[in-house]
């Protein structure tokens, strides 16, 4: 069993990197902390980045998450490699790269690289948001999969996760620690990064960006609305190559493991994944969400 500690980052390519780094930077909020012909790295705490850029192909190359120790990092190889996967050990450059100590990768079943890294660089400074969109923290990772109760039983029985919440066949949402989910799968078509979620600090947070980013000709594709899930109000909008960002408020914290009962919301109902039942624009860019579309 993998202990997982956190989410680490999102690394991403693009064939644009001005434009991917300027909308995660005016649009999004977050502070570019390092910026090379080819890179960018951009922070929205105190890890040295939870989004890289990296100049080339457009789409997600690799979602990744913190582990204790090299011990840990060890454990993790072996296990992984023993239930058949071909896992990868990051030389020294390429942990340089992610501004971590180790790391080791792999495909998880359904072709999504993850990326197990050990002491992801802190960096202790304020971060200095582009702008006052509210963010508090990088708040999840949403991976697509054609088989979503096939990686809740992967994630789930190689990893530290529980499920806090069934969509359905549709979604899973996971915890590995009090936070409701900081990990989740959405059903899709293949592989893919489903969304990444920034949580603010209160549901004006929420509507002042809602309001900035429509301002801004930026395509809204679900919200504001609020999650019967984990409780939060939530945004999803759309970046520069498809690349889905979620801000959210108020995402409920399970203290007591023992006493959670997983819930079973039904995909097909108006309001799964949207209390408010608010529009959605979602089914048309992620056509595999259609189950989940409100009306
Ligand atoms: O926060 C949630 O509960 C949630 C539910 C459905 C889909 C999501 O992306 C979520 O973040
Ligand atoms: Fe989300």
């Amino acid at each position: 069993m993998i202990t997982i500690q956190d989410i680490a980052y999102v690394r991403s390519g693009t064939a644009d990197l001005e434009t991917a780094v300027g909308f995660a930077v005016d649009m999004v909020g977050l502070e570019l902390v390092e910026r090379t012909e080819d890179r960018a790295f951009l922070r929205a705490d105190n890890r040295h980045h939870c989004l890289s850029f990296v100049a080339g192909e457009a789409g997600v190359l690799a979602s990744a998450f913190t582990l204790a120790d090299e011990d840990q990092l060890a454990d993790a190889e072996t296990e992984l490699a023993a239930a058949g996967l071909t896992v990868t050990r990051g030389d020294k450059a390429a942990a340089v790269d992610r501004h971590v100590r180790e790391f080791i990768a792999f495909e998880d079943p359904f072709g999504n690289v993850v990326e197990l890294v050990v002491d992801q660089k802190e960096v202790p400074t304020p971060v200095n948001f582009a702008r006052a969109a509210g963010i508090t923290e990088f708040g999840h990772i949403c991976l697509d999969a054609p088989d979503v109760r096939a990686a809740h039983k992967f994630w789930t029985r190689h990893f530290s996760m529980k499920v806090s919440d069934w969509i359905g066949d549709a979604a899973c949402l996971m915890r590995f620690d009090p936070v409701h989910h900081k990990m989740a799968v959405f059903k899709g078509a293949g592989p893919g990064l489903c969304h990444m979620n920034f949580q603010v600090a209160s549901i004006d947070d929420v509507m002042r960006s809602w309001h900035f980013l429509v301002d801004n000709g930026i395509e809204i594709e679900q919200g504001p609305g609020r999650h019967p899930q984990s409780g939060a109000v939530f945004l999803y909008f759309k970046g520069p190559e498809g690349l889905t960002y979620e801000y959210s408020y108020g995402v409920r914290r399970i203290e007591d493991d023992d006493a959670w009962r997983v819930r079973y919301f039904d995909p097909s109902e108006p309001d799964a994944i949207d209390m408010w039942r608010g529009p959605t624009n979602r089914c048309a860019s992620q056509p595999q969400l259609r189950g989940l579309a409100a009306g």
